[in-house]
């Protein structure tokens, strides 16, 4: 059960894995692009997760359509805009929305740096008209190789201020942390915050490189950290955050079934994780669904479920008078 005294936050989720269904069909109809249907029926097979994929790299090929139809810059603008309006809907206080501005600008050739501002933009103009409060963490992309996340990061830093954290996503087998060491250190420099996709498709020793070696605060997914105990022991000691999304991992075929999440174990051993979505329109799901429907299905307690739900705001990249504000809010409400 979500606990409605508490902020409910959201703090891994793709702002470029959650684009409607319904705005993929209207962009594609604007700009005259061809789409693989015409209703919005027919596309979502083609959008959406219908079953479990065979792995992480098959998953993330659903994530296509989405910035195929970014045709210009105000469609990443309405695209992030509407991520802030969805997070209203679905009761979230804080959203820590993650994008990879040169993934979003590949297809049509958009300018990376005026996606950054495109997307600043949108998500500053929702957070106005739907009272969230939200952070910018930008990916860059590891599946394009470490030139084309020089691009991504030389775009993220020209826009430092409305830019939070750096996160590193995408194929993690086939482009290891160690290849993007130069690129943490100049965003550590410029005084990002740093998380890290690691564990999810590789081993725990994927975890220690991200944060021995690329600085990483927080670890997104991090499923693979129950192999190694004195990993989980280091997690726990040195309060490495750990963002889990159930549902996600079970689509990615990184976890055979809900009953065998590490989540619980996480909990039990007092490392800070939280329950968060990760892609929720391609995956078909919500942060309801995640604390309501596989949170219990993990096995977590209710007393577990409240955990990770304070976890998810305690180990937010926020500081801790905007924690107690953001609290204060949600108790006075
Ligand atoms: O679950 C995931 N694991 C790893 N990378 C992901 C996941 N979901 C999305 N992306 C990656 O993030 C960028 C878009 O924000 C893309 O690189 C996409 O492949
Ligand atoms: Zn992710």
């Amino acid at each position: 059960m979500i606990d409605t005294t508490l902020p409910l936050t959201d703090i891994h989720r793709h702002l470029d894995g959650n684009i409607r269904a319904q705005t993929i069909l209207d962009l594609g109809r604007q700009h005259n692009l061809t789409l693989p249907a015409s209703s919005l029926e027919a596309l979502i097979p083609h959008v959406q997760v219908t079953s479990n994929e065979p792995d992480l790299v098959s998953f993330l090929s659903k994530l296509d359509w989405g910035v195929k139809v970014l045709a210009d810059l105000d469609a990443c603008r309405r695209v992030a805009y509407e991520n802030i309006e969805d997070a209203a809907h679905n009761g979230l206080h804080y959203v820590e929305l993650r994008f990879s501005p040169g993934y979003m600008a590949m297809t049509h050739q958009l300018p990376v740096e005026g996606v950054v501002e495109a997307v600043i933009a949108g998500v500053r103009e929702g957070c106005r008209d739907f009272n969230v409060e939200a952070r910018l963490i930008g990916i860059m992309s590891r599946t394009f190789g470490e030139t084309a996340c020089l691009r991504e990061l030389d775009a993220l830093l020209a826009h430092r201020d409305g830019i939070t954290a750096l996160d590193l996503a995408g194929d993690e087998l086939g482009f290891p942390g160690s290849l993007f060491l130069s690129h943490f250190n100049r965003a550590r420099d410029a005084g990002l915050r740093i998380t890290v996709h690691a564990g999810e498709a590789a081993g725990p020793e994927s975890i220690w490189q991200a944060i021995r070696e690329l600085g990483a605060e927080r670890i997104g997914h991090g499923v693979k950290a129950v192999e190694d105990a004195a990993l989980m022991e280091f997690l726990t000691k040195q309060r490495i955050g750990v963002e889990s999304c159930l549902t996600s991992n079970i689509q990615t075929s990184t976890v055979p079934s809900l009953a065998q999440h590490p989540l619980k174990t996480f909990l039990e051993h007092g490392v800070l994780a939280s329950i968060n979505t990760d892609d929720p329109a391609v995956q078909g799901i919500d942060i309801q669904h995640e604390y309501h429907v596989a949170a219990p299905a993990a096995g977590l307690t209710p007393a577990q479920i409240r955990q990770a739900q304070i976890n998810g705001l305690e180990i937010a990249f926020l500081s801790e008078a905007e924690k107690a504000a953001l609290r204060a809010r949600v108790q006075d409400a």
